[in-house]
C-alpha cells in the first residue's frame, strides 16, 4: 500500500510511526511538508521518502512529489484546519479521475472541523473521502480512531482506512459525519485532558510535601492502573470508583470537594466547548464561496 501524507507535523508523526515497518514499509510511506528539519526526521527513523511541496504551492513544486502523490493509493490529509482547502486545491490536479464508487485514491482527513462535502469540493469533486479523528497515544500504538466514510467510498478502501488506524490503535466507526465532532472532544481532544488532570495531581502531590519525581510516579502509575482496571473490568465505572471510596474516609472527602466544585460539569461543558469548536471550525474554514 503506497500512503501519501500530506503534513508531516504531530499527528502524522504519530500516525507513521505505527505504519512505517509494519502495515507497509517506510519506503512506501510519502510525506510533504515544508520544514526540512521534521521531513529529515521522519526519513532517519521511518524510512519515509519527502519532498517539500506540492505544486502550485508558493515554494519551488518537487517533481518527485508529484509522481508520488499522483501514484498513491492513500492521501492522508495532516495539515492544520485551516490549512486545508489551499491543499485540497493544490492536489486536486494531481489527481487521476474519480470516477464512481472506489475510483481514485482514498483520501483519509484527520483535520478536526472539515466537512467532507468541502473538502470533496475542492478536490474537484466525486472523491473517496474517509474523515478519521485520531489522537497521539497512536506514537505508541495505543491510540483511537473514530471514522466515518462518505458516499463513494468502497469496501476495500473502509478496509484500508481500517487497517491503516488500527495500525495504531483502536478503531470506532460511525454511521454519521456530524459524530465526528463529538469524538473529537471526547478522544481527540481527551489525551489533554488526561495530561491537565497528571500536570494538576503532581502540582498537588508536591504540595503536600513529595518530590516532583515522587509525584509524577504516583499519579501516572494510578492512571494507567486505574484505566487498566476500569478497561479489564466487566463492571461500571462508578461501581469501582465506588470501591475505591470507603464510609467517612478520604476519598469521599476528595469526591465530596470534587463534587462541591462542580468538577464533572465543567468536564461536561469543556468537552461541549471543544464539540462546538470542531463545528464552528467546519463553517469558518470550510464556508462554500
Ligand atoms: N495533534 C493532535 O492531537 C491531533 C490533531 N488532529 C488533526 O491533525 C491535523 C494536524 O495537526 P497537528 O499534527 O497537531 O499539526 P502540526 O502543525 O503539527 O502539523 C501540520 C503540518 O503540516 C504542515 N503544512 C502546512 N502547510 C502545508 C502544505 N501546504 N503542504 C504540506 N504540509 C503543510 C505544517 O507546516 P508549518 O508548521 O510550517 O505550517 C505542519 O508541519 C489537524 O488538522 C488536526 O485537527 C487530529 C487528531 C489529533
Ligand atoms: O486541538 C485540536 O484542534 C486538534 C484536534 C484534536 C486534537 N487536536
Amino acid at each position: 500500500m503506497k500512503i501519501a501524507f500530506i503534513g508531516g507535523g504531530n499527528m502524522a508523526a504519530a500516525l507513521i510511526s505505527g505504519l512505517a515497518g509494519k502495515l507497509t514499509a517506510g519506503a512506501n510511506i510519502h510525506v510533504v511538508d515544508p520544514n526540512p528539519a521534521a521531513l529529515e526526521k521522519l526519513s532517519a527513523q521511518f524510512g519515509v521518502t519527502t519532498s517539500g511541496a506540492l505544486p502550485g504551492a508558493q515554494q519551488a513544486p518537487d517533481p518527485a512529489a508529484y509522481q508520488t502523490v499522483a501514484s498513491a493509493d492513500v492521501i492522508v490529509l495532516a495539515v492544520k484546519p485551516q490549512s486545508m482547502r489551499e491543499v485540497a486545491e493544490q492536489l486536486r490536479p494531481l489527481l487521476p479521475a474519480a470516477g464512481g464508487e472506489g475510483g481514485g485514491p482514498l483520501l483519509l482527513s484527520i483535520a478536526a472541523g472539515i466537512r467532507a462535502a468541502d473538502l470533496s469540493r475542492w478536490l474537484g469533486g466525486g472523491r473517496a473521502i474517509v474523515r478519521c479523528m485520531p489522537n497521539t497515544p497512536a506514537l505508541i500504538g495505543m491510540g483511537v480512531t473514530g471514522l466515518a466514510a462518505s458516499a463513494g467510498v468502497s469496501a476495500e478502501q473502509k478496509a484500508a482506512a481500517d487497517a491503516i488506524m488500527k495500525a495504531v490503535g483502536a478503531t470506532v466507526w460511525l454511521d454519521d459525519e456530524a459524530k465526528i465532532d463529538a469524538v473529537t472532544a471526547v478522544s481527540g481532544s481527551g489525551p489533554a485532558y488526561v495530561f491537565y488532570f497528571i500536570e494538576a495531581m503532581q502540582k498537588a502531590a508536591e504540595e503536600l510535601g513529595l518530590s516532583a519525581e515522587q509525584g509524577k510516579a504516583l499519579a501516572l502509575a494510578t492512571f494507567t492502573g486505574a484505566a487498566q482496571l476500569a478497561a479489564q473490568s466487566d463492571e461500571p465505572v462508578s461501581l469501582l470508583r465506588e470501591r475505591v471510596t470507603s464510609k467517612g474516609g478520604t476519598t469521599y472527602a476528595a469526591l465530596t470537594s470534587m463534587a462541591a466544585d462542580g468538577v464533572a460539569e465543567a468536564i461536561g461543558r469543556a468537552m461541549a466547548a471543544a464539540a462546538a469548536r470542531g463545528r464552528e471550525m467546519g463553517v469558518e474554514f470550510g464556508a462554500a464561496d
